[in-house]
């Protein structure tokens, strides 16, 4: 395998080299590295021009599209990765969930998987099943240059979340009767999650990401025991299954500060922190070894320039101390965003923080 951790292989030098990835693995930058979660997206009128027609799922497969909008952010606001364009969702369309992703809504599953029997809609991922991503990464990669690329996945839980509600849900009422219902049911939905997860997340890898991001952005609905018991081993599964790479592995929640200690031992070498939880206090919770990214309020983009500024600036002083931080908001870019004020929000951090 190339890519090992090591500045050759699939990866340019000057991508190894580059401050995302130097703070990802906790080494000096010359700036502190940002990008922000759904950078590319809704916010951006040139991403809302080429999708104009275009269904979600069927954007995410065409390799040129999911291309020219993962390039979009890069070019507007100078970020320091790219974020692959997808959803959480394409792996388990690609085996043939029946899944769509309803505009304002989100994922909405036909048949919500709450029996053994249902397991059977989940079938084994194969790099085949998603070949446009492979050749999209492909694309991206050679016009990316330096810049590196984060491939994604969504995590166990917020993927079943959606399978065995069939929707978005604000309470996961189904999911946890699930889990606390028939433990073994659970752990196997979970199992199979993480086997699919970690097929996707090799297959961004393979074809040239230089991170990736697992998103348990709903786990923050669970208490620190039961994600021990019930998700941690899914979770951890997935992290593992792609450590041979060296690739770092960041992991992310919603309302997560009870569980920041356990998302990094779930086998994360950065963990992505909310706007509840100061990143001094995060990385208290976290502990030694670990980098953290984050942790703007997406909402704050909203107030006048001198309150973001003031906001962006009690970010940096909390993370002052820390060996690797990466900024990025507590949660995704918020679709009425100006972008303007992303513009702003990163040469602001890169001015701040020159070293
Ligand atoms: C929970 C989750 C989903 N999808 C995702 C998550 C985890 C991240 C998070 O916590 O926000 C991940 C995701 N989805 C999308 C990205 C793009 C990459 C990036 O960050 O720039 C990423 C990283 C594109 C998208 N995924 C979706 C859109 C909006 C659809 C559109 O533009 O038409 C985009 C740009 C659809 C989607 N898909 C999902 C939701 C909640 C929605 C929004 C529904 C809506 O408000 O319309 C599920």
């Amino acid at each position: 395998m190339s890519a090992k951790g090591s500045p050759t292989g699939k990866q340019p030098t000057a991508t190894y080299d580059s401050a995302f990835l130097r703070a990802c693995r906790r080494e000096p930058v010359p700036h502190t590295p940002v990008w922000f979660m759904r950078q590319a997206g809704r916010s951006l009128p040139e991403y809302r021009k080429v999708r104009e027609g275009i269904p979600m799922l069927e954007s995410c497969m065409r390799p040129e599209l999911v291309t020219e909008i993962t390039l979009q952010p890069v070019r507007r606001h100078g970020v320091d990765a790219a974020i692959y364009f997808s959803d959480i969702v394409v792996p388990l369309k690609a085996i043939g969930v029946d899944l769509d992703i309803k505009p304002g809504v989100g994922p909405v599953v036909e048949r919500p998987i709450r029996t053994r029997a249902d397991l059977a809609q989940l079938r084994d991922l194969t790099p085949e099943d998603v070949s446009y991503v492979t050749e999209a990464i492909g694309l991206l990669t050679a016009e990316l240059g330096e810049t590196p690329l984060i491939g994604f996945a969504g995590a166990p839980f917020t993927l079943a979340s959606y399978l065995v509600e069939g929707g978005p849900s604000r309470n996961h009422e189904h999911t946890k009767a699930l889990m606390y219902g028939d433990p073994e049911l659970w752990a196997d939905l979970l199992d199979r999650l993480a086997d699919i997860t970690s097929a996707f997340l090799k297959v961004q890898i393979e074809a040239g990401a230089s991170a990736v991001q697992l998103f348990d952005s709903w786990v923050g609905a669970l208490a620190p025991a039961d994600y021990r018991r019930s998700i941690l081993p899914a979770s951890s599964k997935v992290f593992e299954a792609v450590a041979e790479y060296g690739v770092p592995r960041i992991h992310f929640g919603v309302g997560t500060g009870e569980l920041l200690g356990l998302l990094g031992e779930a086998g994360a070498d950065v963990v992505g922190v909310d706007w509840r939880v100061p990143l001094d206090e995060a990385a208290r919770r976290v502990g030694p070894g670990k980098a953290l990214q984050g942790n703007l309020d997406p909402a704050v983009l909203f107030a006048p320039r001198e309150a973001v500024e003031a906001k962006t600036q009690e970010v940096l002083d909390a993370a002052a101390g820390l060996a690797g931080h990466v900024f990025n908001l507590g949660h995704g870019v918020l679709p009425t965003t100006e972008p303007d004020a992303l513009t702003r929000l990163v040469e602001y951090v890169h001015t701040r923080t020159a070293r």
